[in-house]
């Protein structure tokens, strides 16, 4: 987790006119954003958008064409990273004829975590009363929350969640994201993608994406009060509307 030589060392993730294809046609057209640290982070935007994209390459795993990404000072996907950040992608990444339990055993010995993590993840992700089951036999939301009990053994200071509450009743939801706020707490940096416009209200600060470029980068109120409403939703479908972004990312220290 963050100490405090790493609390005065700038934001978490530095991302400077970054250009990616998929498939050779351009999703990301330039982007330059920062992700302070500490925070929780909240990445919306239509399907399509380029989310993922920006995530892949966050974590390393997305070629790209051009530009700069710094993760806690280093080449985003260097070696270095491998432990200090996790990624959870839309896709539960767990072993179907493994139980709960020995996938995340698995997982602990491959990073070197103390053994340890295993009780405290399956704790925290609530897994427990399904930790001796086949991950195959479990629910969507169940083996998400396999996947991201996995990603958070090691206590990575950075976590990459690609809708990681998708598939989730609202209890469990609400619960996640309580989670989330004690990992941010604790210093670790959230990036956290979602559907779910109520969900961004409880982010720190917002990253609105359309089209490959950010349509937003502030704090919620900041977002709300730039567009003149309560409602993310609603101020979103304005900044569409206006086509000028709202980008204040030298407010990127504070807490909202
Ligand atoms: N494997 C792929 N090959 C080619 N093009 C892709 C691939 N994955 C995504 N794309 C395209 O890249 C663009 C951005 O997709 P991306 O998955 O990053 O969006 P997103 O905002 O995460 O969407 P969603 O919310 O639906 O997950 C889209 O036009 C998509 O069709």
């Amino acid at each position: 987790m963050m100490n405090n030589a790493d609390a005065a060392a700038g934001p978490a993730i530095i991302v400077r006119d970054l250009h990616v294809r998929r498939a050779g046609t351009p999703v990301l057209h330039g982007l330059s954003v920062d992700v302070p640290r500490g925070r929780i982070v909240g990445l919306l935007g239509p399907s399509g958008s380029g989310k993922t994209t920006l995530m892949r390459s966050l974590v390393g795993v997305q070629v790209v064409d051009s530009g700069t990404i710094e993760v806690l000072g280093l080449p985003a996907g260097s070696a270095a990273l491998r432990s200090r950040v996790a990624y959870v992608t839309q896709q539960a990444s767990v072993y179907d004829d493994l139980t709960v339990r020995q996938n995340l055993a698995f997982f602990r010995r491959v990073l070197g975590a103390p053994a340890s993590d295993v009780d405290s993840v399956i704790e925290r992700t609530d897994l427990g009363s399904v930790e001796g089951r086949l991950a195959g036999s479990l629910s969507g939301g169940q083996r998400g929350r396999v996947s991201l009990a996995a990603a958070l053994l090691g206590a990575p200071e950075v976590l990459v969640l690609d809708e990681p509450t998708v598939g989730l009743d609202p209890v469990l939801r609400v619960e996640l994201w309580e989670l989330f706020h004690r990992l941010a707490e604790a210093g670790a940096t959230l990036l956290v993608s979602s559907h779910v416009m109520d969900e961004a209200k409880r982010c720190d600060r917002l990253l609105l994406m359309r089209d490959g470029a950010l349509l937003a980068d502030d704090t919620v109120p900041g977002v709300l009060e730039a567009t003149g409403t309560d409602d993310v939703e609603t101020a979103f479908l304005r900044l569409i509307e206006r086509g000028v972004p709202d980008l204040h990312p030298e407010t990127g220290s504070e807490v909202a």
